[in-house]
């Protein structure tokens, strides 16, 4: 009897011994095999995620070909009409009364825009550039968060002499600058150290939202890009929503989802050069009225931060959190590499 039970002991400590061979096996084998991240770009829209990809672009892909370069140039000033037409448009709702003289080369623009948003000449050039020095239109300006106007617009407008010449090549910064809202889905692959970081980049803006779905699948990290000055910002789909609410709401739906629920999770408290100037005229108590701490970026980033991290179970994920200037390449590829760094660690742990 002791005998057959020893013989069934030794066999079972055997069969052990066997699967956890195969096991070990298989777990080489993966190892190997791993050398590719899907990191999934997610975020409501104008947070920052396609600025992320065009700094993975210059980091590792050697920045842009002529193509892309002549397109930016299209829109740089195509834009740059656009957005004259919002402030032009913004100064009347707001009852900023322009100079007469002003008022008359405002409607000379609107007419001759009116018919040809791709026209571009030298005419239009000099009316942007009169307006744009009016005391008035800057004062328009100031007040965007009443509106709906790319923060870019002033850097553009500032450098309308540049962009004006026959030759103008925007340059790496006019890039970064330039707002192109996504629609649909891009990738990017490029390759550090020997690994391969496939990055998708999605539309953020509520029509495009329904689409994320479809990219959800085999996900090692996802980023979620969240514009810290969104706190006193209207959303664009829906002027009533306050952005920074929209966000995290979409924050909440989207770090629970089944998919993602134990995925490794980075998020980027972005546009922090935009919320430090935002903090001078709007204190986060008016749009968030349980905010009781000091209005200083130390204390109302570290509120935002708690207020996404509240939201996701710590305990059973991977969080990170960082505070980014998307368009600062020198901190955008510090900021990647600990990233990169830190997955990487826990990676090579995880087979150890
Ligand atoms: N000043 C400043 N501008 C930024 C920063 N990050 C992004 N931007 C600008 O914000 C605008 C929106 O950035 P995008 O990267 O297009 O935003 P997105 O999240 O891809 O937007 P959707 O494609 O609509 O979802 C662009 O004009 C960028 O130049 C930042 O940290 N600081
Ligand atoms: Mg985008």
């Amino acid at each position: 009897m002791g005998n057959k039970n020893n013989k069934k002991k030794k066999k079972r400590q055997q069969e052990k011994k066997k699967n956890k061979n195969i096991n070990k096996q298989l777990v080489d084998e993966k190892k190997n095999e791993k050398n590719e991240f899907k990191m999934l770009l997610l975020g409501t829209g104008d947070s920052g995620k396609s600025t992320f990809v065009k700094q993975m672009q210059i980091l590792y892909k050697g920045g842009f070909n002529t193509k892309i370069v002549d397109l930016y140039r299209n829109i740089i000033r195509i834009n740059l009409k656009q957005h004259m037409k919002i402030l032009l448009k913004a100064s009347a709702d707001l009852k900023i009364q322009l100079p007469k003289e002003s008022v008359i080369i405002q409607n000379k623009f609107l007419d001759l825009i009116k018919n040809s948003p791709v026209m571009w000449n030298d005419k239009i050039i000099e009316m942007i550039k009169q307006l744009w020095e009016q005391p008035q239109i800057k004062e328009c300006y100031k007040s965007r968060h009443h509106f709906q106007l790319p923060d870019s617009s002033a850097y553009f407008f500032d450098k309308i002499d540049e962009i004006a010449k026959e030759d103008y090549q925007p340059t790496r910064d006019d890039i970064l600058n330039c707002r192109i809202p996504t629609t649909g889905v891009k990738e990017l692959s490029f390759n550090v150290k020997n690994y391969i970081w496939n990055l998708v980049d999605v539309g953020g803006q509520r029509s495009e939202r329904r689409k994320w779905i479809h990219h959800f699948e085999d996900v090692d990290i996802l980023i979620f890009v969240i514009a810290l000055d969104s706190y006193s910002q209207k959303l664009f789909e829906e002027h009533s929503v306050n952005r920074m609410t929209e966000c995290l709401s979409v924050f909440e739906q989207t770090v629970n989802n089944e998919f993602f629920k134990k995925k490794r999770l980075v998020i980027l408290l972005n546009k922090i050069d935009l919320f430090k100037e935002k903090l001078k005229k709007v204190k986060i108590k008016e749009a968030f009225p349980d905010y009781e701490g000091e209005n200083d970026f130390e204390h109302t980033s570290e509120y935002f931060k708690n207020k996404f991290l509240d939201i996701v179970n710590q305990k059973k994920r991977s969080v990170s959190t960082h505070l980014t200037c998307g368009t600062d390449t020198v901190m955008i590829e510090k900021i990647f590499d600990d990233i990169r760094v830190s997955i990487m660690e826990k990676f090579i742990s995880s087979y150890i």
